[in-house]
């Protein structure tokens, strides 16, 4: 696939802060402001913050890059990524590019259906109260439908109910109605959230329980994300490995997340490094997508992979990755945030479900470059060449200083503060 006027000449990593913003500029449909409150110039204000959250003092910055190369569903995307951690950026990068060297990523999601919980307790005899809360569904559905019109007239609103009865608790048995509800391109939690404490009144009355906690669940396992790619085999190949090792590592790299839950979080946190990086650059709750991700990992009762590697009938290396993605592009801060606003704009997504299926593309994308390089020369290398920068700052380097500190450890394979300080110093004393 040729790449477009999105590609690689010149790299971007080798333009100048000023020559990427340039690019931007001829290359994006980003007006000027909009690349300014990207570029931190002119993002969020401390007057703005004070409106949302609370106490506030000021805003909180975090380095924002861009990850280059993803086709997803045959579409070129600029990735933005918000995020601390050297290498991430460069990972996505570079196995975006292996993946689109066999015709990038193919992504999907489910209807944007979330979970409201109603915890229902004092039920003499909770199996009756189940069925007749299972009678009164439609009655239901439309009181839920009623709560919010203008969801409704998008196409969202409630579409199912389900009662769980559970036998075995510290206190004793209780119901759990769930309540299916579509909320379209919001995250959801205040739609839902408002329609189950909306409920409860009639729940009480029809079960003649107390209902609790009414409160919508983050195992959004009803609102699921699914990526998979292909990478051809001679892709793989690297310095001296032969690409069947390479395919071969990645394989077995995963099969000890699969079977082993103590790497399985750690492959896991490879994969949420893309997929936080760009809920949080969107202005959505990336506490919510962690706790949906880590989740459904367990579903099965014993945690694991969230990601599948395996190869196909020729031999290429193929990848999956499923996980729950409640995330919004209405809602939250991604409409109040001018750089979430600008960044949603610069992935030219129009709804949720388009914007969740470039995140799971970017996880997917993630864990293969950790994998690679986990499986091969191991992640200090190129990990190691990356954050040497922030150890160049740590020891006190500035300016010009910092590249050139950087280039030295990465030389003497050091990246170690005690000797970027001596180095320091070693140069301080030639200039004195
Ligand atoms: C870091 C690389 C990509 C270097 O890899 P390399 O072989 O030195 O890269 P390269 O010079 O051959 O370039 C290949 C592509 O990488 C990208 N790239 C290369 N350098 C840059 C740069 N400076 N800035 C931006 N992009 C860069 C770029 O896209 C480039 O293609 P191009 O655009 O030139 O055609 C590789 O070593 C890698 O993927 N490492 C893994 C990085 C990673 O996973 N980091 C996450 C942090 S570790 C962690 O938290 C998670 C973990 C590992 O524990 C998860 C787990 O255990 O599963
Ligand atoms: N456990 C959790 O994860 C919790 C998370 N939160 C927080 O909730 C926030 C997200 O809630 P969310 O409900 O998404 O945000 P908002 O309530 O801010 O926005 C969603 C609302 O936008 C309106 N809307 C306009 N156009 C659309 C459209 N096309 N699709 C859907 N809705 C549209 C609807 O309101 P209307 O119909 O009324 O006009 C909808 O309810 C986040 O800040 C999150 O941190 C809060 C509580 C719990």
């Amino acid at each position: 696939m040729a790449e477009t006027s999105t590609g690689t000449t010149p790299k971007f990593y080798d333009l100048t802060l000023e020559q990427r913003w340039q690019w931007l500029q001829t290359h994006t449909n980003l007006s000027a402001e909009e690349i300014a409150a990207l570029s931190g110039k002119a993002g969020l204000s401390a007057e703005q913050a004070d409106h949302m959250i609370e106490n506030v003092i000021g805003t909180f910055a975090l380095p924002l890059g861009i990850a280059r190369h993803f086709v997803v569903n045959g579409r070129e995307v600029l990735v933005p990524m918000a995020v601390e951690e050297p290498s991430v950026v460069a990972g996505a990068s570079f196995a975006a590019r292996l993946a689109r060297a066999g015709g990038g990523f193919t992504a999907h999601t489910t209807e944007p259906h979330m979970i409201g919980q109603m915890q229902i307790l004092d039920l003499p005899d909770p199996s009756s109260a189940r069925l007749r809360l299972l009678e009164a569904r439609e009655a239901l559905l439309a009181e839920a439908a009623a709560v919010d019109p203008v969801l409704q007239r998008l196409g969202g609103g409630p579409r199912d109910l389900e009662v769980r009865l559970i036998e075995s608790s510290p206190i004793g048995p209780f119901l759990v109605l769930h309540l299916i509800y579509d909320v379209r391109d919001a995250m959801g939690a205040n739609a839902v959230n408002t329609a189950v404490e909306r409920l409860a009144g009639r729940v009480q009355a029809i079960t003649g329980g107390r209902v609790l906690l009414r409160i919508l669940s983050n195992l959004a396992d009803r609102r699921l994300a699914r990526a998979r790619c292909t990478i051809p085999l001679r892709e793989l190949a690297f310095g001296d490995f032969r690409p069947e090792t390479v395919r071969d590592g990645i394989i077995a790299a995963w099969a000890f997340a699969a079977a082993d839950p103590y790497r399985a979080a750690t492959h896991n946190k490879g994969i949420m490094n893309g997929v936080d990086a760009v809920v949080i650059a969107t202005g959505n709750d990336w506490r919510a997508v962690e706790a949906g991700a880590h989740a459904y990992a367990a579903r099965s009762g014993r945690y694991t992979s969230l990601s599948t590697w395996g190869k196909d009938a020729e031999g290429n290396l193929v990848g999956t990755l499923e996980m729950p993605l409640a995330v919004g592009i209405v809602g939250g801060a991604t409409r109040v945030h001018p750089a979430a606003r600008a960044a949603l704009k610069l992935m030219g997504v129009s709804t949720a479900r388009e914007l969740a299926e470039i995140i799971v593309s970017v996880g997917l994308a993630q864990n293969l470059a950790a994998l690679r390089a986990l499986a091969t020369e191991g992640i200090q290398r190129g990990h190691m060449a990356l954050h040497a920068r922030q150890v160049a700052i740590a020891a006190g380097a500035t300016g010009e200083m910092i590249e050139r500190l950087a280039e030295q450890l990465v030389r003497e394979n050091t990246v170690r503060i005690d000797r970027a300080e001596e180095i320091l110093r070693e140069w301080s004393q030639k200039h004195s």
